[in-house]
């Protein structure tokens, strides 16, 4: 029967507890093209398969309804994410896509489940590996139909859909552990908008805290301390890849991006992705910073119905030190409205999380690699150089 605990990941090819010593370093199974089912997954009646099309209003905002309903909520089920259309074609649609990668079941036309897939080229441990490979995200079911095992057949046929391709592995995050993290990072929180967080119930007051002490302590002035930050533009791009694939190389996971990427990935997009660059010297650019919009829908509260969140997405300080990076993107973040700045502790977060009164959230983040073993069986948070939206 497949309802004991990851009964499902134990047919999966990822290293469990006994296996950590034994397997060598590098793909766990072989993949071998001619075995690759041609045909999809069987669902049961009344389900059926569907590639969806991001580019199309009416199935965006199909996607967008499923996700902002069913999709992943803190551990007390308070907020829930509310990832925007334009965040989603952001996310989904970079260089380089398959269209059949972004998976959909629906039910009389509607859809009800949904996994994706991207094409991404992971460096792994040192410079020589390198896996081209696929980035899943937003596997979400309808709350009205869980407990089908619709699951592991969204698993099972995105995964049929990248072997097809040749590819046999796979990079993802999630809240939850199964079998078997490389990685288990933490998130924390800086308080932006106290008095907000605190009327949301994200923050709460202890007896001698007050909402204005609160405000005056996580105060911030009204402009950025670095000289020559500005919004990054389009003729920055050569000197922003170089910058960050440079940067990047010192961690044991990270992407390396070409031009194009960059030009995908951090060119601002209001509502979704701000970068901003340091050019101090006319035409040198030393430093970046760059977060991204994700709010949380407030589930039941009766003055807000969202949180404002921007999160921490790639910063570079060559010149500049990064703590003053991310206190000038703190400041940026409250500028643009958000409420709170979010980061993980991975890359070199640790050196501003303390400094800048970042507080620790009430979870984790795992990082996997599917049909991969690490040399090291874990990493830390800071050999991890890859944010996954
Ligand atoms: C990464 N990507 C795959 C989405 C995803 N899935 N599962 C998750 C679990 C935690 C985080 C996360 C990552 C960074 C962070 F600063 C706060 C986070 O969650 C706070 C709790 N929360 C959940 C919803 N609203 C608030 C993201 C995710």
């Amino acid at each position: 029967k497949l309802n004991k605990p990851h009964q499902f990941w134990e047919t999966q090819p990822m290293p469990n507890i006994n296996e950590l010593e034994s397997l060598k370093p590098g793909p766990i199974q072989e993949g071998i093209l001619a075995d690759v089912r041609k045909d999809p997954y069987n669902l049961i009646s009344k389900f059926e398969w569907c590639n969806v099309d991001l580019r199309n209003d009416e199935q965006a905002q199909q996607v967008y309804t499923l996700l902002k309903e069913n999709y992943v909520e803190d551990d007390d089920n308070m907020f829930r994410f509310d990832y925007s259309i334009e965040f989603l074609r952001w996310a989904l649609l970079p260089p380089g896509q398959h269209p059949d990668w972004i998976v959909g079941v629906k039910v009389n036309q509607k859809l009800v489940g949904f996994i994706t897939g991207i094409p991404v080229t992971l460096h792994i441990e040192n410079q020589q590996t390198k896996v081209k490979m696929t980035e899943i995200n937003f596997l979400c079911v309808h709350k009205k139909i869980r407990a089908n095992r619709l699951a592991p057949v969204l698993i099972k046929e995105i995964t049929r859909r990248v072997h097809i391709k040749n590819m046999w592995q796979a990079v993802y995050t999630a809240g939850i552990v199964v079998p078997t993290p490389i990685s288990q990072t933490r998130y924390y929180h800086r308080s932006l908008n106290a008095k907000k967080l605190i009327e949301v119930g994200f923050s709460s007051l202890s007896a001698r805290q007050t909402i204005a002490r609160q405000q005056k302590l996580y105060k911030l002035p009204e402009e950025p301390k670095t000289q020559g930050l500005r919004p990054m533009k389009k003729k920055d791009v050569a000197q922003v890849t170089k910058l960050l694939n440079e940067y990047l190389k010192q961690f044991k996971l990270y992407f390396k991006y070409t031009e194009d990427e960059v030009k995908h990935w951090f060119l601002p997009r209001k509502d979704v992705i701000s970068t901003y660059v340091v050019e101090k010297e006319q035409g040198v650019v030393t430093d970046f910073l760059s977060f991204y919009n994700l709010p949380s829908q407030v589930i039941k509260n009766p003055k807000h119905t969202h949180l404002r969140a921007a999160y921490s997405y790639y910063n570079v300080a060559t010149q500049t030190p990064i703590v003053q990076l991310m206190y000038d993107a703190l400041i940026l973040a409250k500028n643009e409205g958000y409420d709170v700045f979010n980061a993980l502790d991975i890359m070199e977060n640790e050196k501003f999380l303390k400094e800048l009164m970042f507080c620790p959230g009430d979870g984790q983040l795992n990082y996997y690699l599917y049909n991969w073993k690490l040399e090291s069986n874990m990493l830390k948070p800071e050999e991890i150089g890859i944010v996954l939206v």
